[in-house]
């Protein structure tokens, strides 16, 4: 994340890529709902065609199991992709507005118009969805765009470069391969739009190099979800939720819930259901693990070696490891650990954890829990499995969080009518359904006078007009 100056020679191809785009724009916005979706038809169907190798390439990169891909990355993708056909024509239609009587003799509508360049920078952890869910949403507004997959997963990047060289001419969507110095160098082009996906630190670096062009953000980014468990919660469907949240892609989820805040009455019998999950779907011939082949791996060693270390520094501050707690460094294997007696001056409790390690906390009123999840940054998601709806109101009451879902994990990323997104140090601005596609889009209004007049207020203000408009000040 340090300062980086690109070279004369990558900043020349990337003006003049984005120069290209530049020229195109205006033809692209002209185009109709039976265009874009043609677009998005030859995606899917690419998608669909190539599911092997997009499987083949997840694996190499961080060993992620077939059906994770089919599920996490594929089948989102899709989802999203049918919704946004059925609705993109509804979506594209001037919108009337209704007419108050102070505008009487008007009529308003808004029209979505795309922002024109956009630029789609991605993570590693979900590479593929989490870079065509946004390109459809910028395809659907009529936008030109340019992407930056992570270098963390190179072979999903080659594979996407090779979809969009197969699927759309460079002036309409055009990626780049590259580190943080691209992303840099890619960030000085005057975009209108930047959907940036990834951590609140580059967020910030995001935000600030689109400060120089006033170029509106997205930002999807991350932090320290929690998952509450109170004394009513339907314990092994909450455990089993919670350890699939939580071990799926290897916890490199930024919906994953990160910390456990569990009622202290239900804290042995949840961490036996946690356990028996656990054991159910990574270690059901008993061959430990390591041995599953339903289990991702940590993307690299330093990541490996940061969650490690995150393990090591609460068990040196006097936590104790109540599950799991192998690591396997030459394959980037850790297992399911569970953290019990964990305090805040604690890393683990510091920062984003992004791997399979839970850490849990204990409370004895709700006012404990508020407290807790208040001291620390607006989460990303915010999980509540209770059956007090008491219980619930309140934590929705004194909370906030991009998203929330009760009584079970993750729902909100593939619900296309629910805004995704976090809050503050989690994210700015939302996307799925109609709302990605807002947020590639201008939304323009437009005032159109009928008939009538607003002469009647014009200067000199003579005593007529003033009192004309002191009438509209006490009855409009
Ligand atoms: N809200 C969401 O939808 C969502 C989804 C997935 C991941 N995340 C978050 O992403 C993070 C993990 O992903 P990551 O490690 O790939 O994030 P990251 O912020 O390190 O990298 C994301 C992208 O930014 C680029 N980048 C890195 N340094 C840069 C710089 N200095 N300037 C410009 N671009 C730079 C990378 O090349 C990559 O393409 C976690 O915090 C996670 O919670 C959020």
């Amino acid at each position: 994340m340090s300062a980086t100056t690109a070279p004369i020679d990558l900043t020349t191809t990337l003006q003049t890529m984005f120069d290209r785009q530049r020229l195109h724009a205006p033809v692209q916005a002209l185009t109709t709902a039976a265009e874009r979706i043609d677009r998005l038809k030859r995606l899917q169907h690419w998608m669909l065609t190539n599911e092997e190798a997009i499987q083949q390439a997840l694996y190499a990169d961080f060993r992620k199991p077939a059906p994770e891909v089919s599920l996490a990355e594929i089948y989102a993708v899709n989802s999203e992709l049918k919704f946004i056909i059925r609705h993109l024509k509804r979506w594209m239609k001037p919108q009337r507005v209704p007419t108050p009587l102070n505008m009487v003799g008007t009529t308003g509508y808004i029209r979505h118009e795309p922002k024109g360049n956009v630029l789609i920078i991605s993570p590693w952890n979900y590479p593929f969805s989490l870079m065509i869910k946004p390109l459809l949403a910028a395809l659907a507004a009529g936008n030109v765009v340019m992407l930056k997959p992570s270098e963390l997963t190179p072979h999903t990047a080659a594979l996407l470069n090779r979809m969009v060289q197969a699927l759309f001419p460079p002036e309409e969507v055009a990626l780049v391969e590259g580190d943080a110095a691209v992303a840099q160098a890619l960030l000085d082009q005057p975009f209108n739009h930047i959907f940036f996906t990834g951590s609140p630190a580059v967020g910030r670096l995001v935000m600030a190099a689109a400060a120089k062009h006033l170029a509106s953000v997205t930002l999807e980014l991350g932090g320290k979800s929690p998952a509450i468990v109170d004394e009513t919660a339907p314990l092994a469907e909450a455990a089993g939720q919670i350890a699939w949240g939580k071990c799926i892609n290897n916890g490199q989820t930024c919906i994953a819930p990160d910390y456990l805040l569990v009622h202290e009455s239900v804290k042995a019998p949840f961490l036996e259901a946690f356990r028996t999950a656990v054991q159910r779907m990574y270690n059901a011939d008993g061959r430990g693990v390591e041995a599953s082949d339903s289990y991702a791996r940590i993307v690299n060693q330093r990541h490996f070696q940061r969650v490690r270390r995150l393990i090591d520094d609460a068990v040196e501050k006097g936590a104790s490891i109540s599950l799991g707690g192998q690591v396997n460094e030459s394959t980037n294997f850790i297992e399911p650990t569970v953290l019990d007696g964990v305090t805040s001056d604690m890393q683990v409790m510091q920062e984003e954890i992004f791997g399979p390690v839970l850490p849990i906390l204990t409370y004895r009123n709700r006012e404990e829990v508020v407290q807790q999840v208040n001291a620390g940054e607006k989460p990303l998601a915010l999980y509540i499995h209770s059956r007090n709806q008491q219980n619930i109101d309140y934590f929705l009451a004194h909370t906030s969080a991009g998203d929330t879902v009760i009584n079970d994990m993750m729902l909100q990323y593939s619900h296309p009518e629910i805004p995704f997104g976090g809050v503050n140090n989690s994210g700015i601005g939302k996307s799925n359904g109609y709302f990605g596609f807002q947020e590639f889009s201008n939304q323009r209004g437009v005032v159109r006078r009928d008939f009538g007049t607003l002469k009647f207020v014009y200067p000199p203000y003579t005593p007529r007009v003033r009192k004309l408009i002191n009438t509209l000040m006490k009855y409009f």
